[in-house]
């Protein structure tokens, strides 16, 4: 049996201040830290312990992570960062106020953006500057990697193969691995390893830095999982 630790990270300014996130690369709030540094105490408290760290290229989480290794003097083990692991792109949704949004769209076309796996938010173009083909950190990526939108199906493309072919591996080296990432991106990652239906992921809600201790057989297929207390 394999433990993998799943966490999203802590809360961040934006989530507090209710807008769609995405791409964009916002800080922890000072709850947000504090949460993340309460769930590296928590890991602590049950003896966990990690022979590697995977998150995004977004601040959040890679502080949130940070914070949790922090904690369980970990500081040592290697973090992989992957665009991968980023939050959905939310496109021309990405910096709106989620009640402003209901107001304007109305609250089944939102909730439609926000929660049906293959339903568009609306596109940026490429001159606009939240495209991500103006972020230096991903210069590295090919024009068909960058996205303009992103659904959950999507997200699962790209969120997929980094799971399958860079994070599997290592866990079948018996390493220890712990994944901080995004609510979205761990929904994606969560829809394909617990088989759910559209219908399912629509209702998963993932809560902000709380261990996520996912319990696995020999190939790797969900035993149980539960929230560390
Ligand atoms: O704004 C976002 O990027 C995400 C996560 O906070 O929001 P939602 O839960 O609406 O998908």
């Amino acid at each position: 049996m394999q433990k993998v630790v799943l966490i999203r990270h802590g809360e961040s300014i934006w989530n507090l201040e209710n807008r769609f996130t995405g791409w964009t690369d916002v800080d922890l709030s000072e709850e947000g830290a504090r949460q993340a540094y309460r769930a590296g105490q928590l890991l602590k408290k049950h003896d966990y312990n990690f022979d590697a760290g995977f998150t995004s290229m977004l601040k959040r989480s890679i502080k949130t992570l940070h914070y949790i290794l922090e904690e369980l003097d970990h500081l040592w083990i290697p973090v992989t960062k992957s665009w991968r692991l980023n939050e959905r792109y939310y496109g021309a949704l990405q910096g709106m106020n989620k009640d402003e949004a209901i107001a304007q769209y109305g609250i089944d076309q939102v909730h439609k953006w926000r929660r049906d796996t293959n339903e568009h938010p609306p596109v940026v173009t490429k001159d606009d500057d939240r495209y991500p083909g103006k972020d230096l950190r991903y210069r590295l990526l090919t024009e068909r990697e960058l996205p303009l939108t992103e659904n959950l199906s999507e997200t699962m493309d790209r969120v997929l193969p980094f799971w399958n072919e860079i994070i599997v591996p290592v866990i079948r080296q018996n390493q220890k691995v712990v994944i901080c990432a995004h609510g979205n991106s761990l929904r994606a990652l969560i829809k394909y390893m617990d088989n759910l239906t559209d219908e399912q992921v629509a209702d998963l809600e993932i809560p902000t830095a709380t261990p996520w201790v996912y319990e696995l057989d020999e190939g790797l297929n969900t035993i149980r999982h539960y929230y560390l207390e």
